[in-house]
C-alpha cells in the first residue's frame, strides 16, 4: 500500500528533510529542506560542483544521505520500492559513446529498475518499449547503435527510457548539454508541453538560466549553499481536481509534435 502525504490539494512527491551529504570529508549538501509538490516544475541551478547531481542521485536512491531523510510519494527512501513511478535521465556525458547497445536495448533497460538486467522480458514489456519509442518518434532508430546517433537523437532515446514506465515524476540532469541551440529550444518546448498537458512533475538541473527564468519565473524561491531552486507550482482549482494522472504514449507523442 502506498502512503501519500498531502499539502493542500497537492501530494508531496519529494520531501527533503534536513539532508546532509558528504563525500569523505567534503560536505556538499548542508542541511537542505525542500518539498516538490505534485505537478510542480522545479529547476535546479547552481555553479559547477554545487551538488546538483549529488542531490538528484540521492533522490533516485543511488546515494544515501549522510544525515536527514528523503521521502518519495510520502514513503521513506529506505523502504521505497515503486521506482516505476520515477523516470531519471542522468547527465549525458556519463554514457560511454562506444557502449555497444542498440536504441531498443537502451530504452528497454528502463524497465529493469533495480531488478536483474538479464531476466527475460514479457511480451507486454516489449510492447511498452515499442510505445516509448513511438512516443519519442524514434521507432525508425530502434536497431541502431546508440553511439552512432546525434546528440538530439540520443536525448530522445534517454527520455524514452525514462518514460517507459509512464512515470509521475521525471528527473532530468542537464538534459541538453552538448546539443545545438535549436534542438535545445525544441526540447524545452516539449517538456513544457508535457508538464502542462500530461501533469508530470519535473525536477531538472539546467545551466540555461534564460529557459529556467522564462518558464519558472525570475526569482529563485529557495537557496541553499550554491543551489537555487526555481519552481512553477500549478495551483489552479482545476489542478486540484482528482484526475487520472496517467498519460498514454499517444498523448506524449503529441508533445513531440511541438518539436517540429
Ligand atoms: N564520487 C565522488 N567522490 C568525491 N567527490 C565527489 C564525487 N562526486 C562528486 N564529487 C564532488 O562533489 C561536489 C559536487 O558534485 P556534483 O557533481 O554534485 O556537482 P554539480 O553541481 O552537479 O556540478 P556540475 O554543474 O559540474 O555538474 C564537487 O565538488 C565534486 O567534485
Amino acid at each position: 500500500m502506498q502512503q501519500t502525504a498531502h499539502s493542500g490539494c497537492h501530494r508531496e512527491i519529494v520531501s527533503i528533510d534536513d539532508v546532509f551529504f558528504s563525500y569523505e570529508h567534503k560536505t556538499v549538501i548542508d542541511g537542505l529542506n525542500f518539498k516538490v509538490l505534485e505537478r510542480d516544475f522545479v529547476g535546479l541551478i547552481g555553479s559547477n560542483g554545487a551538488g546538483k547531481t549529488t542531490l538528484l542521485r540521492m533522490i533516485v536512491g543511488l546515494l544515501k544521505p549522510t544525515r536527514g531523510e528523503i521521502r518519495l510519494f510520502g514513503e521513506p527512501l529506505s523502504t521505497f520500492r515503486d521506482w516505476e513511478r520515477i523516470g531519471y535521465v542522468p547527465q549525458k556525458n556519463s554514457l560511454n559513446p562506444l557502449f555497444p547497445a542498440t536504441v531498443r536495448e537502451v530504452v528497454t533497460s528502463g524497465l529493469y529498475g533495480k531488478k536483474n538486467m538479464f531476466r527475460r522480458l514479457s511480451k507486454a514489456q516489449l510492447s511498452k518499449a515499442d510505445d516509448a519509442l513511438y512516443a519519442m518518434r524514434i521507432e525508425d532508430l530502434a536497431d541502431r547503435r546508440i553511439g552512432q546517433l546525434s546528440g538530439g537523437q540520443q536525448q530522445r532515446v534517454f527520455l524514452a527510457r525514462a518514460l517507459i514506465n509512464n512515470p509521475e515524476l521525471l528527473i532530468l540532469d542537464e538534459p541538453t548539454v552538448g546539443i545545438d541551440a535549436e534542438t535545445q529550444a525544441g526540447f524545452f518546448r516539449m517538456i513544457r508541453h508535457m508538464h502542462q498537458h500530461h501533469h508530470i512533475t519535473f525536477m531538472m538541473v539546467s545551466h540555461d538560466m534564460d529557459m529556467v527564468q522564462s518558464y519558472l519565473g525570475e526569482e529563485a524561491i529557495q537557496r541553499s549553499g550554491s543551489l537555487s531552486f526555481y519552481v512553477k507550482h500549478t495551483h489552479t482549482p482545476e489542478d486540484c481536481r482528482e484526475t487520472d494522472l496517467t498519460h498514454s504514449m499517444q498523448q506524449l507523442r503529441e508533445s513531440m509534435e511541438v518539436l517540429t
